[in-house]
């Protein structure tokens, strides 16, 4: 059965939720789903904006079939090849053989390798072409590496809809409510969009500022992601926090801290920090086990606070390998301008907090790293709080400075 939503007067969603894919990308964890939008133009042309995912094809394809109403499919717009948006592509050219395809040269390429057959059906087009398909004319934007190589995004210049391909996306499963005022976003949204953003594109700042530049420039009125809600109302709030995301800029003043601890003196030691913070006077302050949390999470986190502290033991000589692989995802989503503070432990040659200041200031980009440090022989102890209370005083100091 059929489950669509209208957009404007002949634009319509017909996406669909999972909620049964553990893993997106087979990495990140979606306890709350995820959708997969595709848009359907009925103008006197019939265009469908990008597909789904294999997972959901029924869905998407009995939506489809109803809206057009036995009309035939006349183009199908690809911002994106990536598979979850392009596998059930496939079944679209099968099922609608008069189907031409507009996408960029490297789109076409993608499809091939895939293993699509496409020829005799393709509309190349790049940045600045335009495209009329009867009262509709759209005009298609650049955006590579954003967060794939040939990703455009597509703007209808009659209705100011955006089709912004996975920029402006989220992970969970929409649940009827399809627009931005439908959701209490800051409330039930936020953080799987951030935890969206910064995993998946997070390492493509650049590439999306440049985006916003672009975007800066054009009419918007609506916003069609491939991937959660579809904003028509406070567009503002969502592009202030890609700016400040894709700028690497963080988003609140506070203070995160990640421990990595075996048996439990480390995170003793988190603890106390966390308590002597929030006792003087800093409410925004949150703690994670390393080792009991998914890195997606502790990535998005990261983004989000303007201070960190990594607190952890020394494990054969390294740092513990769960706290390792989040600083190497830090580095491989291109993290930068955050402040460090650093707690180490070691029962005989203590050396995580030597490693992680070396890691955060020669491997990564634009990180400070405070002077002060908790270090712990094997335990928190009576003689080790004055240190704690100066690492927070040093962090409050730091935040204070910081603009
Ligand atoms: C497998 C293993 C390897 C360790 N390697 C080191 C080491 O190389 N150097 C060191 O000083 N301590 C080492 N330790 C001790 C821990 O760093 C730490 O002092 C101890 O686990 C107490 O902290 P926790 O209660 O937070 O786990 C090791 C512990 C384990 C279990």
């Amino acid at each position: 059965m059929h489950s669509v939503r209208k957009i404007t007067e002949d634009l319509y969603w017909v996406g669909a939720n999972d909620r049964r894919l553990a893993l997106f990308e087979n990495i990140h964890p979606i306890p709350r789903g995820v959708s997969y939008n595709s848009y359907l133009l009925l103008d006197k042309k019939t265009v469908l904006f990008d597909a789904v995912d294999w997972a959901v094809c029924r869905q998407f394809l009995e939506n489809i079939e109803f809206l057009l109403n036995g009309r035939e499919l006349d183009y199908i717009v690809v911002n994106h090849m990536e598979p979850d948006h392009g596998a059930s592509l496939e079944e679209i050219l099968l099922r609608y053989p008069n189907a031409k395809i507009i996408s960029s040269e490297k789109a076409f390429l993608f499809m091939r390798q895939f293993g699509f057959s496409i020829d005799g059906r393709i509309e190349q087009v790049k940045e600045g072409d335009t495209f009329s398909f009867g009262k509709h004319e759209v005009t298609f934007i650049a955006a590579p590496m954003v967060h794939w190589p040939e990703v455009l995004v597509t703007f209808d210049k009659t209705n100011g809809v955006l089709f912004s391909a996975d920029a402006f996306g989220s992970f969970g499963a929409l649940d009827g409510k399809l627009f931005d005022d439908e959701v209490n976003f800051d409330r039930d949204w936020i953080d799987d969009a951030r935890r969206y953003y910064t995993n998946i594109v997070g390492k493509y700042g650049p590439q999306v500022q440049a985006l916003l530049k672009k975007a800066a420039g054009i009419p918007i009125k609506i916003i069609c992601p491939l991937h959660g809600p579809v904003w028509r109302t406070n567009l503002g709030y969502f592009l202030d926090k890609y700016d400040k995301w894709s700028r690497y800029e963080p988003e609140e003043k506070g203070v995160l801290i990640v421990y990595a601890s075996m048996y439990g003196n480390t995170e003793s030691a988190a603890n106390a920090l966390a308590a002597a913070l929030v006792e003087k006077g800093v409410k925004n302050v949150s703690v994670y086990d390393v080792s009991n949390t998914h890195v997606s999470y502790l990535i998005s986190e990261t983004f989000r606070y303007s201070h960190v502290v990594l607190a952890s033991v020394t494990y054969n000589l390294g740092i513990y390998p769960p706290m390792h692989n989040y600083l190497m995802d830090m580095k491989a989503l291109n993290l930068q301008n955050r402040t460090f503070a650093i707690v180490e432990n070691g029962s005989w040659a203590c050396k995580s907090g030597t490693l992680m200041r070396d890691f955060l200031e020669n491997q990564m980009k634009k990180m400070t790293v405070l002077d002060e440090k908790v270090t712990l022989n094997s335990s928190l102890k009576e003689e080790n709080l004055p240190d704690v209370e100066a690492l927070a005083d040093s962090l409050i100091e730091s935040m204070k400075e910081k603009k």
